[in-house]
């Protein structure tokens, strides 16, 4: 279990996050959502380690992140950011490699490296282009690869900060889809950053909503993303339609 236990965290004088707890459900997918300058990635930082509470704690099966060897952690957690372009300059193959790093020196592990980073790139459908430079690919093709670099390190947890930002509808779609699967086929925890709520409605089995730093809501997706929430937070009117293929969200 990943979880943060009444969080407090300014930049200078300026707070951002305000008393945030938050659970990561095993094996399910978490999205934040909140408006700009909510404090979302920087709760992600927090979550991640990139960034060191003021008060308060996150604690990975009990015990405080910043208690982990660094190598430990990262096969626990693995985050794909927004926008990646340090080493696009090496191929396909040999950026997903190194998501085997913090294995290296570990035998039993550089035994199936090779096994391991196969899959990978079989999973993502990335084999035609495994021997291309990542900076001659197209956006949709170099998030499966970022993403691709996060499974290599086989974590149990898998952060991704708005994933779909450069990518088309349908690339969204099947990238969505794509962790979707995953997280149904291995278990995976995830947590992301979304900003459309119908993709927040459609691929999470748990919300939360930041709002100026504190936690508005968090729950079922359908519990948290409600016209008078998405009133409150986003200042938009808007209506949640039902239909048989689940609750949309519209705007008015
Ligand atoms: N390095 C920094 N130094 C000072 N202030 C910062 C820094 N990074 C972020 N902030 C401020 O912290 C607040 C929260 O930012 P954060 O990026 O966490 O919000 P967010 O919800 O992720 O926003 P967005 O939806 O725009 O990505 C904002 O007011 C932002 O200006």
């Amino acid at each position: 279990m990943l979880e943060a236990k009444n969080i407090n965290f300014s930049y200078g004088k300026k707070q951002i996050l305000d008393d945030v707890s938050i659970k990561l459900a095993e094996h399910q997918i978490t999205t934040l959502i909140g408006p700009n300058g909510s404090g979302k990635s920087t709760l992600f930082k927090l979550l991640t380690r990139s960034q060191k509470a003021d008060s308060g704690q996150v604690l990975l099966a009990d015990k405080d992140i910043w208690q982990y060897p660094a190598r430990d952690f990262a096969k626990e957690v693995a985050i794909v950011h927004q926008k990646n372009d340090l080493y696009d300059d090496l191929t396909v193959e040999e950026l997903i490699k190194m998501g085997r790093l913090p294995y290296v020196g570990l035998t039993k592990e550089i035994d199936n490296q090779d096994e391991i980073i196969k899959q990978v790139i079989e999973y993502l459908e990335l084999e035609p282009v495994k021997n291309k430079l990542v900076s001659q690919l197209s956006g949709g093709q170099q998030q499966r690869v970022w993403l691709g670099l996060a499974l290599a390190q086989q974590p149990r947890y898998l952060f991704l900060d708005e994933p779909t930002t450069y990518l088309d509808l349908h690339f969204q779609m099947r990238f969505l889809t794509l962790l979707k699967n995953l997280n149904q086929t291995t278990k995976l925890t995830i947590c992301m950053i979304l900003h459309d709520l119908n993709q927040a409605l459609h691929y999470s089995d748990q919300v939360v909503l930041l709002s100026q730093g504190k936690i508005k809501s968090q729950g079922l997706p359908e519990e948290v993303i409600t016209e008078a929430n998405v009133k409150e937070s986003f200042d938009i009117n808007c209506r949640i339609i039902e239909t048989e293929d689940g609750k949309f969200f519209q705007q008015l």
